[in-house]
């Protein structure tokens, strides 16, 4: 397990990232998300070594990081690193001796990610010949081509085409499913669909963290009437609740002291109802509410 305690960095005057505390479990995938300039680049960069931290700790598996374990991660930093004038394959077999591999298992490693990727006919290709997109893949190939422990990758969707992204998942799925995975990202849509844990981050600061769906059960709860044709603005007037927005037949609105097991009766005993639903709190509201 990777661990951050009380991380924190300070450039000039200014506390960039502030007493930052996560845990990244094996086995889940970790969302880290946050305002621009809220601080993740530099978390990351503090969990991988790049950039000391002012103060606190990183560590894995309860004891201090050592060098030997960060050069196991795959690291996808937010200033990609990769040569622009060599070949795509070639760079992918340079990479992965880098980090030890023989020869063959080195070629074997990139042509099975080259192929995951749709890229093997690119192999031959100099990297700046690829649209921005692939160069991506290219990338995210990088820091995958070695036997990982952790995955620590900034932004590593940003863009891709919905195809790509598809593919990166799964593969990130598969690759991943025992390790610690924290990745960046500011499309709240996928990380909602992929991510196990968040960690919310605003100004330097953890404002909220834990699984998904218990920050989703944290966030305020509302429930959606669609009546059947009639107008709702009359839940308004219901006592016991409390109406958010009306659209037509549909209201959306949540519970100040009618509970949860009355309402449907509640709205039947004056209209005609075609559904009464609790509406699952999407991500960007849990986001809206603990970075504002
Ligand atoms: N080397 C540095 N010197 C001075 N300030 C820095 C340095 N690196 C980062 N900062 C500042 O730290 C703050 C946090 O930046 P960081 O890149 O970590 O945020 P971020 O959450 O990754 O943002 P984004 O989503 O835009 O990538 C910003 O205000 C940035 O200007």
């Amino acid at each position: 397990m990777l661990e951050a305690t009380s991380l924190t960095r300070v450039f000039g005057d200014k506390r960039v990232v502030d007493a930052v505390s996560f845990r990244v479990e094996p086995g889940r995938i970790t969302g880290f998300v946050g305002a621009n300039g809220a601080g993740k680049t530099t978390t990351m960069r503090m969990l991988m070594g790049v950039l000391a931290p002012t103060s606190g700790t990183v560590s894995w598996d309860g004891e201090p990081i050592t060098v030997e374990r960060r050069r196991t991660f795959g690291y996808m930093p937010e200033e990609r690193g990769l040569y622009p004038r060599m070949k795509v394959g070639e760079q992918l077999v340079y990479f992965a001796r880098l980090h030890g591999m023989s020869t063959y298992d080195a070629g074997k490693r990139t042509a099975s990610l080259l192929e995951h990727f749709g890229l093997t006919d690119r192999a031959d290709d100099l990297l700046d010949d690829l649209s921005l997109g692939n160069q991506q893949r290219v990338q995210i190939a990088a820091a995958l081509i070695h036997r990982l422990t952790a995955l620590v990758l900034d932004e590593p969707f940003s863009g891709l085409d919905p195809l790509a992204v598809d593919s990166m998942t799964d593969l990130l799925r598969n690759e991943a499913a025992d390790l610690p995975l924290l990745f960046s990202s500011h499309q709240l849509d996928l990380v909602e669909r992929l991510c196990d844990d968040l960690i919310v981050l605003s100004a330097g600061r953890v404002v909220a963290s834990g699984a998904v769906e218990e920050l989703r059960e944290r966030g305020s709860e509302q429930y959606r009437v669609v009546l059947d044709g009639e107008d709702a603005a009359w839940l308004r007037d219901l006592d016991g609740v409390e109406v958010s927005d009306v659209d037509g037949s549909t209201a959306l609105l949540s519970l100040t002291g009618l509970p949860p097991a009355d309402l449907t009766a509640a709205v039947v005993a004056k209209s005609r109802v075609l559904e009464v639903a609790r509406v699952r709190q999407p991500l960007s509201e849990i986001f809206r509410e603990v970075t504002s």
